[in-house]
């Protein structure tokens, strides 16, 4: 395989500037290779993009934390996330991905090292098996206060509904479970995932991805369109990141400074941006300062 670069080389300054304080709740590092290998199964081999990178972008951004979400290439082995979420001096907490069959005594390890809640990924291209039964059993023995981050895509909701109903601690969607945004607002996909979020009051999501989203491209006005009444109407869940460093991207690798301007359009006003950027991650993730 050969190793691919999925970021932008020299991202924009977006033109919106974040309010001190804001949290890229969704981003990822590779890396690097030579401390951290790739897992045997991952399904993509990228170039590095280790903390350094990631802390140069967020200040760039106007970013003050990450939440670092193990990405699949690294498969079960925590350590990449793990150490870079021990170089941010306290600004990053984390998301792992775990053999369900883990120990409860590695599940405190990881609190210890900043993680706050695992992911279920269900993407067929990213992983080749995800055990629904395995994945219960370990979500119901997490540490207090943690979460299930769950990555699907929409056509897999309903299959999926009895497998999260039953998880009984808050669970954050990933890319809104990936809606065809060109529908609109209304369209059925957006429909179906309002009413999964109708039916708990603990159900979260992540307004991200444009890029991935929205084949009209920069400046991805469908997922705008789409996701602002999402945003307005389930503000105090709504979560938002960069994606960076956009694992899989190659063909139309986003600019970053563009993806940050998404923000106002999403969330037009500052109460807005500041529960999506501030109060909402906070509260996942820094439950003792919110
Ligand atoms: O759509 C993707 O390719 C993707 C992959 C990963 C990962 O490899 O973990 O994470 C994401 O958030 C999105």
């Amino acid at each position: 395989m050969t190793r691919i670069t999925s970021w932008h080389g020299a991202p924009s300054r977006p033109l919106y500037t974040p309010p001190a304080g804001a949290i890229d709740a969704h981003c990822h590092v590779f890396g690097p290779m030579a401390d951290f290998p790739f897992s045997a199964k991952a399904k993509y081999l990228p170039e590095d993009a280790g903390p350094d990178m990631l802390f140069a972008l967020r200040d760039h951004l106007g970013f003050a934390r990450n939440v670092i979400v193990q990405a699949s290439c690294h498969g079960t082995d925590n350590s990449a996330t793990l150490n870079a979420i021990a170089k941010a001096n306290g600004k990053a907490r984390g998301v792992a991905v775990v053999d369900p069959a883990i120990s409860d005594a590695d599940l405190a390890a990881l609190h210890d090292g900043g993680i706050r809640g695992i992911r279920f990924n269900f993407l067929k291209r990213l992983v080749d098996d995800a055990p629904k039964d395995k994945f219960l059993d370990v979500a119901k023995r997490l540490p207090a206060g943690w979460h299930v981050v769950i990555y699907f895509e929409a056509d897999i909701l309903e299959e999926l509904r009895p497998f999260m109903d039953a998880i009984p601690v808050p669970l954050v969607i990933d890319h809104m479970g990936r809606p065809d945004v060109t529908q609109g607002p209304d369209g059925v996909d957006m429909k179906a995932f309002r009413a999964f979020l109708e039916s708990r009051d603990d159900i979260w999501f992540k307004a991200t991805c444009p890029d991935r989203l929205d084949p009209t491209g920069d400046p991805w006005n469908a997922f705008a369109d789409a996701v602002a009444p999402l945003v307005a109407d389930y503000q105090d869940r709504v979560l938002w990141g960069t994606d960076w460093p956009h694992p899989n991207m190659q063909d139309d690798i986003p600019d970053d400074g563009h993806l940050v301007d998404m923000i106002p359009r999403i969330a037009p006003t500052a109460e807005l941006q500041r529960k999506l950027l501030i109060d909402n991650p906070m509260r996942l993730y820094w439950p003792e300062e919110a």
